[in-house]
């Protein structure tokens, strides 16, 4: 990747990035780490989101997602590496990039004693590209009427208002934080995955944070799984299947031990039987020794299974080694604290 850095007096849109590069990538991220009170919430992290992508982001609480939106939207200066959106640094002229980029925040910034024409207003000061026509279809299709306070509205209601202001000026980048977490199950299939679709084939980008693991499998074309700051993995959707397989063994004889399989994580038992996720690529030929263990099953890896396969702790595996359960008893070595995960 070829970010370079910025004369600190440049304050133009275009930086000295490469040309190109701005125009393939709606997103590049390079080496970018971030402390909090010494604490390290992002590690080194590097990625590039293709222009007309879903991206989504996944990660257990606190794994540093937020905090890498942030630095996206010119909420956080980067201290130590590069971000670049649409070509440009977040944090020189961020009230240029913003009327670019749609941003729905995790907690609702609305500014509660607002009515909605109220808020519609504010964006048409702030957006040139803003169309209230389309707003007007928006408020339809989210049943917002103009003459509601946005106290008086539900948390579901107040999700709808804040995607409503972040995409009624059609944002050539659309970054949403866990906007699933105030929309019902109704809301999320019917309006949030055909928002995220038409930006999409409108060929601007969408960049999408959530633990709902269903709706990212649904929606994304690339995702990047973050774990405690660091991008553990970024892998094309349609790709999982193919990269990884789930295998199931049978140990033949009492073992407490793991199923010896290079590039294997994130193993799983249940008495005899252990469950592991094969990176096909570099594990092909891998199997454990015949007489001790019998495959049982191999199929291709579920979105879930992977991820809880890849934030699993190596400490897990040597835990189950040592503390064998009896047959019959299950033994779950995902230890990765799943809080809010769907599996
Ligand atoms: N302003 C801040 N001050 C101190 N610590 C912070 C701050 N912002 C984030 N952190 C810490 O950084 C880490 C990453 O937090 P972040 O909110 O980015 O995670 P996340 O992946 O978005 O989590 P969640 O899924 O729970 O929203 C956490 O340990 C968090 O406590």
């Amino acid at each position: 990747m070829s970010i370079s850095s910025q004369d600190s007096s440049d304050h133009l849109v275009v930086s000295s990035i490469d040309a190109d590069d701005a125009e393939r990538w709606a997103v590049q991220v390079e080496s970018l780490s971030r402390s909090f009170r010494g604490q390290p919430a992002l590690s080194d992290v590097t990625l590039q989101v293709p222009r007309g992508a879903v991206f989504g982001l996944v990660g257990l609480n606190g794994a540093g997602k937020t905090t890498l939106i942030r630095h996206l939207v010119g909420a956080l200066r980067a201290l130590q590496g590069r971000v670049r959106v649409l070509g440009q640094d977040p944090t020189l002229s961020p009230e240029r990039l913003l009327r670019r980029v749609g941003y729905m925040a995790e907690d609702e910034a609305l500014p509660t004693w607002m009515l909605i024409e109220d808020l519609l207003c504010w964006c048409r000061s702030v957006y040139p590209d803003w169309s209230d026509d389309y707003a007007a279809e928006l408020c339809d299709l989210f049943e917002l009427s103009p003459r509601s306070r946005l106290r008086s509205l539900s948390r579901g209601g107040r999700a709808r208002a804040s995607l409503l202001a972040a995409i009624g000026h059609r944002p050539a980048l659309l970054i949403l934080d866990e906007p699933s977490s105030g929309l019902d199950p109704l809301a999320r299939a019917d309006i949030l995955e055909a928002i995220i679709r038409t930006t999409a084939d409108e060929g601007r980008t969408v960049i999408f944070s959530s633990h709902l693991l269903d709706e990212i499998d649904r929606v994304c074309d690339q995702i990047a799984l973050i774990h405690q700051g660091r991008v553990l993995e970024t892998i094309d959707a349609d790709s999982l299947p193919q990269r990884y397989e789930e295998r199931c063994y049978r140990a033949n004889l009492p073992t407490p031990e793991v199923p010896p399989i290079e590039h294997a994580f994130g193993a799983r038992r249940n008495g005899a039987e252990w469950s592991v996720v094969v990176d096909r690529q570099r594990g092909a030929g891998a199997e454990p020794d015949s007489e001790r263990w019998t495959m049982m099953s191999r199929q291709p890896v579920t979105l879930q299974r992977w991820f809880a396969g890849r934030v699993q702790t190596p400490r897990a595996d040597s835990l189950l080694a040592s503390t064998p359960s009896p047959v019959g008893a299950s033994s779950d070595a995902f230890s990765g604290g799943q809080g809010g995960i769907d599996e």
